[in-house]
């Protein structure tokens, strides 16, 4: 037999948490991690990932599907979900590559589920169906007051105002924000051997040192790597 190293198992790691807390900045550099590990990873988003998926994001977040209420909502967001993962995460990760997702169904179980008021037994349900067993290997929350995480998207918002944009779950109170903060809380601390909550108001390279160090503790096959 040749004495070929083992091919490190690919993973799947989910960024969560509201809006404006950084997780679409902190998925960009952790690919650059990866890649300048030669590890191969597809950076993937939810609502979306797929061109059928973005299609039901551009229905959902343009506010179209509002007066159909968060449960019809969250059957619309399993929807994208289940052509996310089959024609997209099963056969990335199935290929050796590693796949990360800013946001998945944490958010499903946070927005309509815990803050919207969708059943449990529905969110459940859905789940089971659309992610056909790909859980999570590492689920990120980054956690901060959203007040201050509004200041940061505050520009963004302004851009998105000009390419006459809008996504209406930006539109919600503050109030209703620290709903939202305190399920993601709820689901880390329900699934402490999936999810870790790390504090979002640190500076960008403090926190992606801390996402990195999270994953070489959680996968010793990255150190070993690393050397
Ligand atoms: N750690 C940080 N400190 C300060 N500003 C940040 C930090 N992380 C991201 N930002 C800025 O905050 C805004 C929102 O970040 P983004 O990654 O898009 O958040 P999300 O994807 O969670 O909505 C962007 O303008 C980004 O440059
Ligand atoms: C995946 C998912 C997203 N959402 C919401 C969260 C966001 O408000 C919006 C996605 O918009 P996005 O622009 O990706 O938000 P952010 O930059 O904050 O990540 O859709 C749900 O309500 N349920 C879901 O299952």
């Amino acid at each position: 037999m040749l004495d070929v190293p083992a091919k490190p198992a690919a993973r799947f790691i989910t960024f969560e948490g509201g809006e404006g807390v950084g997780k679409s900045t902190q998925v960009k550099r952790l690919l650059v991690r990866l890649n300048r590990m030669d590890i191969e990873a597809v950076r993937t988003r939810e609502p979306g990932g797929t061109p059928k998926a973005e299609a039901v994001r551009a229905f959902i977040l343009q506010g179209r599907s509002e007066s159909w209420g968060a449960g019809a909502e969250a059957v619309l967001f399993a929807a994208a979900r289940y052509d996310h993962v089959s024609s997209l995460i099963a056969p990335s990760l199935n290929s050796g590559k590693w796949v990360i997702s800013d946001r998945f169904h944490d958010s499903t179980r946070a927005y309509q589920g815990l803050t919207g008021g969708v059943d449990d037994k529905l969110i459940r349900g859905l789940e089971t169906l659309a992610l056909d067993g790909h859980q999570p290997d590492i689920t990120f929350i980054l956690d901060m007051d959203p007040a201050v995480a509004f200041a940061r998207v505050n520009n963004r918002e302004i851009e998105k105002a000009l390419a006459e944009t809008g996504d209406r779950f930006e539109k919600e109170d503050l109030e209703w924000h620290r709903r939202l903060r305190q399920a993601f809380l709820a689901i880390g601390k329900a699934n402490p051997e999936r999810c870790v909550v790390l504090p979002a108001g640190q500076s960008e390279d403090a926190l992606e040192q801390e996402i990195w160090d999270t994953l070489n503790r959680r996968f010793p096959e990255l150190e070993a790597k690393a050397g």
